[in-house]
């Protein structure tokens, strides 16, 4: 490297020249782009002003990075905390760039921007001649290799599967793949290939990382501390090669490190403190123009300079406002960035660059001009943009390449593999969901004590003996036999007090008392008929008393009882050679048209059930799946290296297709094959409908990945839409049931017309044709495409 041969002295006398000198022409480096100088005198004032800002834009797209005026701030626009504040910065192609800065002063934001991940407030960056995220401008993409901070990668992944995933997104191919795979474990002496991420110690990590950002060789690397935590030899092999690479004045690097001294070794050096540069200079001349030993000292003597600046005088220490040396030795790059007689430009603070006197010109006293020409500048800087894209033989016209979505698929699938937890929880979960349902749902309950008090023992509790036949006698008795033993436990009271106090205390479900005369009463009604008196009534009558705490218990006892005496009285009066149907209430009821007439809960309630499993279980897969790869920096990552939102939302929703279709499969199978769940309609239309409603709940995951920054943020989501979603959708009970204005939202949820539509095919048998079947398929779809459209403007908004 070749030292400055001016003193700091000469330095700072040409640091005054440079204030005073407002035309500054002088050090205006020979320019390649002849045509546009030729203009500057020619053409009077405006002509003048514009061609010297469009030689600026022209200018600033011949430098690797270029970034002017950027105000970047988190947070609300009333509560901004602003991270980048008018900072100006100027990268030469073919050079090592040491962007240095206490933790937080937002070095992190600016590369974020410059590669493309963030968009600033206000301000322009352009990269490699383009501005970043514009099409054809390949950055974010293969021309930007990019190491962030934190580790960001796949634990799951061995090395070498992680070099292919980056490799297929970079569009290399296997064999070029593997061929820089071996450069790289030699070069940063990694463990083997088939080692799995997350086994490797945090230094081997780190190198991992360096090496996806090294994997194809790109124009621009852009380094966040790539040397923490690796041993001071391997650390300067690193320099080495980043040095080496730099030489041929193709590569370019910016690099962020928290070992200041280290960064001797970059070109230039971009001091940041507070969102702004200090200083844009090569190490050396900030050495002597400080005349300090160490980095670390001008950077201490430039922040209390800054700290003891009033706001007048910061402008002035914002070293934003210069030419940087590096962006004036242009693009020879034999020696990069030094002070040399031949750039004509020395000293750190001439903030008074030839491109900002333009613009305070243009501030201050050339306003007319400006606005004249700046349309035209724009109109010309749009078509230099427009240029960026070329021919659409390349990538930037297609929507996505083969090589990501390879990429993006065995990467989606490897991680569900090797992860035990996912895998169960995909396929286990369902079928115990299943059977547990079937088990435990929709079941008569069994064993439910009955107090009973049969006063025509006189008092005793002995039980009733089995008795048959036309005879008359113990009919209280002979009822209690019809009572269906598997649900109904008999226990004996002696009175009707005790039995109450048993059903008081939960004991018993209800009471039932046959008074001394039960028998005699009730063959005089039956005989009589409307010549019966109130006693005769009144005695002849089964006395109960429900717990009716219970709805479900309540009515099966009110049923069973009243159906025991229907069983009773035909028994009794076929025995006696009387009709039977006598003993009937006088409605007959036929054949039900669909359904049994012993219908069961569990046929209700199935499609509901199998539709909230499937939708649910894929909402609990993909709404934590974007957020776990945003939080490891990982989305970032594929982001930068020119993967798409929608690349990202077609390989999960191919992935979980998938899984869907293997879901769907079991829940099917142990609903109707294992559990004997009525399917009568047609089994082909009811899988598609189940896995239309997984991709829905998928979509819906999306939604909540992409709204929600933390991982708990979506569960609290998923499950807090899990219950009203349930309840509103007519799964365990009827739409028919719920306030008018319920039954509306419950018809816009995604679930409601889906269950209808299913329970339609399961029970009804009916075909694709009917409206109910067909407009479960049309909401299901409609929300589908809703979703993914919600998650695809949602991801978009938060890449800026
Ligand atoms: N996503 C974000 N939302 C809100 N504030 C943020 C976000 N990212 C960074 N910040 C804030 O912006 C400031 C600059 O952060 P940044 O990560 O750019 O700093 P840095 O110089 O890279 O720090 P370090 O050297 O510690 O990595 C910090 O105050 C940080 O808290």
């Amino acid at each position: 490297m070749r030292e400055s041969a001016l003193t700091p002295t000469r330095q700072r006398e040409m640091f005054s020249w440079t204030v005073s000198s407002p035309s500054s022409e002088g050090t205006m480096p020979p320019t390649t782009e002849p045509d546009l100088v030729a203009t500057e005198t020619s053409n009077g004032g405006a002509n003048h002003l514009q061609t010297r800002t469009l030689s600026a834009a022209w200018n600033r797209r011949q430098n690797a990075v270029c970034v002017r005026h950027a105000f970047k701030h988190y947070g609300s626009n009333k509560k901004p905390n602003v991270v980048l504040s008018n900072l100006n910065m100027t990268v030469a192609k073919g050079t090592i760039y040491g962007l240095l800065g206490a933790s937080g002063c937002g070095k992190t934001t600016l590369l974020s921007c410059i590669v493309g991940r963030r968009r600033l407030n206000t301000g322009e960056i352009w990269v490699l001649g383009g501005k970043p995220g514009s099409r054809g401008s390949g950055i974010p993409g293969k021309r930007v290799g990019y190491m962030p901070q934190e580790i960001a990668l796949y634990g799951e992944f061995t090395i070498k599967e992680t070099m292919m995933y980056f490799g297929w997104i970079f569009g290399m191919d296997s064999s070029e793949i593997m061929e820089r795979l071996q450069f790289l474990l030699n070069f940063l002496d990694l463990p083997s290939q088939n080692r799995l991420v997350k086994n490797l110690s945090g230094g081997q990590q780190r190198r991992v990382s360096f090496a996806v950002a090294l994997m194809h060789d790109p124009e621009l690397l852009i380094l966040d501390e790539p040397t923490v935590g690796v041993d001071p030899l391997l650390r300067q092999s690193i320099w080495n090669h980043l040095v080496q690479i730099t030489k041929d004045g193709n590569k370019t690097v910016i690099i962020t490190t928290h070992y200041i001294e280290e960064a001797r070794q970059a070109h230039t050096i971009g001091l940041m403190r507070n969102g702004r540069l200090l200083a844009e200079e090569s190490p050396h001349v900030l050495l002597s123009m400080y005349g300090c030993p160490t980095l670390e000292e001008v950077f201490l003597k430039l922040s209390r300079k800054q700290g003891n600046s009033s706001s007048a005088n910061l402008s002035e220490l914002n070293v934003s406002n210069n030419i940087s040396l590096a962006s004036l030795n242009w693009n020879r790059k034999d020696d990069p960035v030094y002070v040399t007689d031949e750039s004509g430009v020395i000293g750190l603070n001439f903030h008074q660059s030839k491109e900002v006197l333009i613009t305070d010109s243009i501030n201050g006293h050339l306003d007319t001009l400006h606005s004249k020409t700046s349309k035209a500048t724009t109109k010309i800087e749009e078509a230099l943009d427009c240029d960026d894209c070329g021919d659409c033989a390349s990538d930037c016209c297609k929507i996505t390449t083969k090589g990501k979505m390879r990429a993006l698929l065995q990467k989606n699938f490897l991680r569900m593999w090797r992860n035990v937890g996912v895998m169960l929880f995909i396929f286990a979960l369902p079928v115990m969901q299943v059977i547990l349902f079937c088990l435990a749902i929709g079941r008569d309950p069994t064993g439910l004590k009955m107090a009973i008090v049969n006063h025509e023992f006189n008092g005793t509790q002995r039980e009733c003996l089995p008795m048959d036949g036309c005879n008359f006698v113990d009919l209280g008795c002979r009822y209690l036999q019809h009572l269906n033993n598997n649900s109904i436990v008999q226990v004996y009271y002696p009175d009707p007090e005790t039995a109450l106090e048993a059903v008081r205390v939960g004991d018993a479900w209800g009471a039932l008392y046959f008074t001394e005369n039960f028998t005699d009463a009730l063959v005089a009604r039956m005989v009589l008929g409307k010549e019966a008196d109130e006693e005769t009534l009144d005695q002849s009558e089964i006395r109960v008393w429900l717990d009716m705490s219970n709805q479900q218990i309540g009515l099966m006892l009110n049923r069973d009882l009243q159906f025991s005496y229907r069983d009773f009285a035909q028994s009794l009066l076929s025995a006696c050679d009387q009709n039977p149907k006598l003993a009937d209430v006088p409605i007959q009821f036929r054949e039900p048209i669909y359904g049994s007439t012993d219908p069961s809960f569990t046929d209700f309630v199935a499609p509901g059930v199998i539709l909230t499993i499937v939708f649910f279980l894929a909402v609990a897969l993909t709404s934590s799946a974007l957020i776990i790869e945003r939080m490891e920096g990982l989305l970032d990552r594929s982001w930068v290296a020119g993967v798409t939102p929608f690349e990202i939302l077609f390989s999960h929703v191919i992935t979980q297709f998938v899984v869907m279709c293997g879901q769907t499969a079991l829940v099917l199978v142990f609903m109707i094959a294992v559990f004997g769940v009525e399917c009568k309609g047609d089994i082909g239309w009811v899988v598609v409908l189940t896995i239309l409603q997984g991709l829905c709940g998928m979509c819906f995951g999306f939604v909540i990945s992409a709204v929600c920054e933390l991982e708990r943020n979506a569960i609290q989501l998923a499950l807090g839409s899990f219950y009203p979603t349930l309840l509103l959708s007519g799964v365990i009970w009827p739409v028919e049931g719920m306030p008018t204005v319920l039954r509306y939202i419950s018809q816009g949820l995604p679930l409601t017309m889906a269950t209808t539509s299913l329970r339609s095919m399961l029970t009804r048998g009916w075909g694709i044709d009917e409206p109910d079947v067909y407009m479960g398929f049309v909401s299901t779809i409609i929300w589908i495409v809703l979703f993914l459209t919600i998650s695809l403007i949602v991801l978009k908004v938060k890449r800026g």
